[in-house]
């Protein structure tokens, strides 16, 4: 009797650190880079808005995010639900291809990446001789953000849903869009500020129900530094993703870089999946002004400053979140690589 061997899903982030060498690069805000091209993302749709008005500048911010030495990039699906944009008017059919052509926007920003860097227009690792060059590895998330970021009113900074939202609301809503971005050509599903438990639950039990095929990383979102923004505790959250076994990575994203490092050590102590973090720029989101507030924003080199710690206490994949731009994914990726162990770099 023959033996089929499958691969099991972390397989996926462990190879791809490896080829890293240990340590993968996130990219940086989205949204928030879009708005800084000059984009109007006043919108329930926010950046998924551009996926109708400015596919272009979308793959121009993913490009200059590869450029700054990006390791993965992750889609423009973040606020892209379905039920989003049939209150656009959009039919499902419309919706679903508005979400797959999200993961095919950074692909074909993945493929022109590898094109330039092929032919050299661009000095990506300052290789000494000029003519060896090496191009380091891409791998395309898909994003799914809360139901809390659907709701367009600063839910996912709250996590509070209300007794009417139970697990399977939250499952019913995910189901459509986690299956087409399934089969999008995403490398894997990126689940970012996810609020509470309960939304971790839901994306755990959808992963298995719906056998979904592709490796997934759960990040959740805080305000203190040792629970996520509804307050159940970051330890119990990163649980349930140790649990499932699609999960291969967990973290934390789009919360200010001072609660990064106690919220890593909460992690590690649950979990051995590979850790990841991407913190905001350390500004706070009004959500009835619909603006940032400066003040306890720190700047790019302090932000990066933190990340030899962060690395210290676990995390392996690092990158940023709102505000934050290519300078703070070209001086993240400066600092991984000062760690990183390159044993097989892909060579052209
Ligand atoms: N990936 C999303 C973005 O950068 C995450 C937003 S967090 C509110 O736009
Ligand atoms: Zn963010």
């Amino acid at each position: 009797m023959e033996i089929e061997t499958v691969e099991p899903y972390s397989a996926v982030m462990d190879s791809f650190l490896r080829q890293c060498g240990g340590y993968a690069v996130i990219d940086g805000g989205l949204a928030t880079e879009l708005e800084r091209h000059g984009a109007n993302l006043n919108d329930p749709l926010w950046s998924a808005k551009c996926l109708i008005s400015s596919p272009h500048l979308i793959k121009r911010v993913h490009l200059d995010y590869l450029e700054a030495g990006a390791n993965i990039i992750i889609s423009a699906s973040y606020q892209a639900t379905l039920q989003g944009f049939e209150s656009k008017g959009l039919s499902t059919e419309e919706g679903e291809n508005l979400l797959r052509r999200s993961v095919e926007i950074a692909r074909e920003a993945r493929d022109l990446y590898y094109d330039r860097a092929a032919k050299g227009s661009w000095n990506i690792t300052g290789d000494k001789d000029g003519i060896t060059r090496r191009r380091h590895p891409v791998l395309v998330a898909a994003s799914v953000g809360s139901y809390g970021a659907y709701l367009a009113d600063g839910s996912e900074y709250s996590g509070i849903y209300g007794e009417n939202v139970g697990l399977e609301t939250l499952k019913d809503f995910h189901r459509r869009r986690v299956q087409v971005l399934a089969d999008s050509g995403a490398d894997l599903i990126a689940f970012e500020t996810i609020p509470n438990k309960l939304e971790a639950k839901a994306y755990a039990e959808l992963l298995e129900e719906e056998a979904i095929n592709i490796p997934a990383w759960f990040s959740f979102n805080s305000k203190d530094g040792t629970n996520v923004v509804s307050g159940d505790p970051i330890a119990d959250c990163a649980l349930i993703a140790h649990s499932c076994e699609q999960v291969i990575g967990v973290g934390i994203n789009c919360t200010p870089p001072r609660y990064i490092h106690s919220l890593i050590q909460s992690i590690r102590r649950v979990t051995t999946k590979p850790i990841l973090t991407y913190p905001n720029s350390g500004e706070t989101y009004d959500a009835n002004r619909k603006e940032w507030l400066p003040s306890t924003g720190i700047s790019d080199v302090d932000f990066v400053s933190h990340v030899g710690k962060w690395c210290d206490a676990g995390a392996s994949l690092v990158g940023g979140c709102c505000r934050t731009n290519p300078n703070t994914i070209r001086a993240i990726s400066k600092a991984l690589s000062s760690r990183s162990n390159v044993a097989s770099p892909v060579e052209f």
